[in-house]
């Protein structure tokens, strides 16, 4: 794994920047699967939003060769456990963090709190960072934690701390969106961790220093919303799904945060997608691959492939909503273009197309106007998006996609060149 070195962040401060989900990749933020995958159990994986238990050394093998795809590319990979063990290198903020920690982990006060606080605050930081992500055994405190929640009869799994195996796919954390962020408010217990080392990381981290202006932010706003919902189609447009994980609501407030805060953005198009674990946002079914072409996956459309789309622009009312089912022509309206190329998973074939979409063949990372990463697994569809012209990196996949997410859910960029 690459550790960047103080002297090299130093040189590198800058504002996070997207104004695209195709511009020239830059800076890219990933977690390796680390232990905490192996702390999935048949009991507890669906509660832990997996649908298997992947074999942790072949996942590490093939998120490397994801990193050095990337990193030939000539992208700059960061880790987010570096990134946050780096940040709380500083004490004050430790602390601070960790008593977030406990009390989003459920324990706001008494023994259970003091021991946790006690035990993480006493491992060196990066120990500390990998045993909060792993999860924290029980055992680790032999007899001496007295709580209801230590006898058997109340609670009879090993953790007192869950373990966070979804981690690796960062980019459900948070979206930058222009020089903004939108920290995400994660719909499952699984998952509302994970956003506060985003907020820690973009907060107080040298390289970032505060400087990424807070279009949402996960204390401000309870409803929900996912970074794998949200695409940032170019300087002034942003699609978000409405779906499992982000709600109407949450789309409201981001669009009226985004309006009102002299972002740039002046367009929302809010996508309704089935409710699904396959499906779960929007990039599981489509994505930016190039100015004018994107990834769909056929079943999200309707018969005549309507679909159920609004556009939301600022009125002197508010918002301004309008109604619209043909997703090419809200495409063409939205980014001003003459045609729009729907590249659709599986090429035609019902039975490829939902074998590829589960495991996340319509969801590619564009590293560059017309170049992205897939899994190889999805041939059929890959063979398509080359037929149309896209140049494809293939990474090997077989235990990455256990837990239903792809490249573009593997991948937080930071900074991607303007178009
Ligand atoms: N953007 C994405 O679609 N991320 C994939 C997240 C998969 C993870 N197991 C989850 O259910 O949240």
């Amino acid at each position: 794994m690459e550790i960047v070195k103080r002297r090299e962040l130093a040189k590198m401060v800058f504002q996070t920047r997207i104004k695209s989900e195709i511009g020239k990749l830059k800076v890219v933020l990933l977690k390796r699967p680390g232990k905490e995958i192996e702390n999935i159990t048949p009991a507890t994986m669906h509660e832990l939003l997996f649908d298997d238990i992947p074999y942790l050394s072949e996942a590490q093998r093939e998120h490397d060769k994801f990193a050095e795809v990337l990193r030939q590319n000539k992208v700059k990979v960061l880790y987010l456990d570096d990134l946050l063990a780096e940040t709380l290198k500083n004490k004050a903020i430790k602390n601070t963090f960790l008593k977030d920690l406990i009390t989003c982990s459920g324990f706001t006060r008494g023994a259970t709190y003091d021991a946790l606080k006690d035990y993480l605050g006493n491992l060196e930081t990066q120990n500390m960072v990998s045993k909060i992500m792993e999860g924290v055994r029980k055992e680790v405190f032999g007899k001496t934690l007295k709580n209801l929640r230590s006898f058997p009869e109340i609670d009879n799994t090993p953790f007192i701390m869950a373990p966070m195996p979804n981690l690796y796919f960062t980019r459900d954390l948070a979206s930058i969106i222009g020089k903004g962020a939108s920290i995400s408010s994660m719909t499952f217990k699984a998952r509302q961790r994970e956003t506060l080392f985003i907020e820690y990381i973009l907060k107080s981290h040298p390289l970032f220093s505060n400087q990424t202006i807070p279009y949402w932010h996960r204390r401000d706003d309870i409803t929900k919303i996912e970074g794998g919902d949200v695409l940032v189609l170019n300087n002034h447009v942003v699609a978000v799904g409405i779906s499992e994980r982000t709600s109407v609501e949450a789309i409201e407030n981001l669009a009226s945060n985004l309006f009102k805060n002299d972002s740039g953005y002046d367009t929302v198009i809010a996508i309704k997608i089935p409710n699904n674990h396959a499906m779960m946002h929007l990039d599981t079914v489509f994505t930016m691959v190039n100015y004018d072409q994107f990834t769909v996956y056929p079943d999200i459309m309707q018969e005549h492939r309507k679909m159920d789309i609004w556009t939301l622009h600022p009125s002197s009312e508010g918002i301004e909503y309008k109604k619209h089912s043909d997703l090419q022509q809200v495409l063409k309206d939205c980014l001003g273009l003459d045609e729009i190329d729907l590249i659709y998973t599986g090429k035609g074939d019902p039975v490829a197309a939902m074998r590829e979409q589960w495991n996340d063949g319509s969801n590619t990372l564009t590293i560059a106007p017309g170049e992205v990463v897939t899994y190889n697994r999805n041939y059929v569809s890959n063979e398509l998006l080359r037929e149309h012209g896209i140049k494809v990196h293939e990474i090997p996949s077989s235990e990455l996609s256990r837990g239903r997410g792809g490249p573009r859910c593997m991948s937080m960029p930071l900074l991607r060149a303007d178009l």
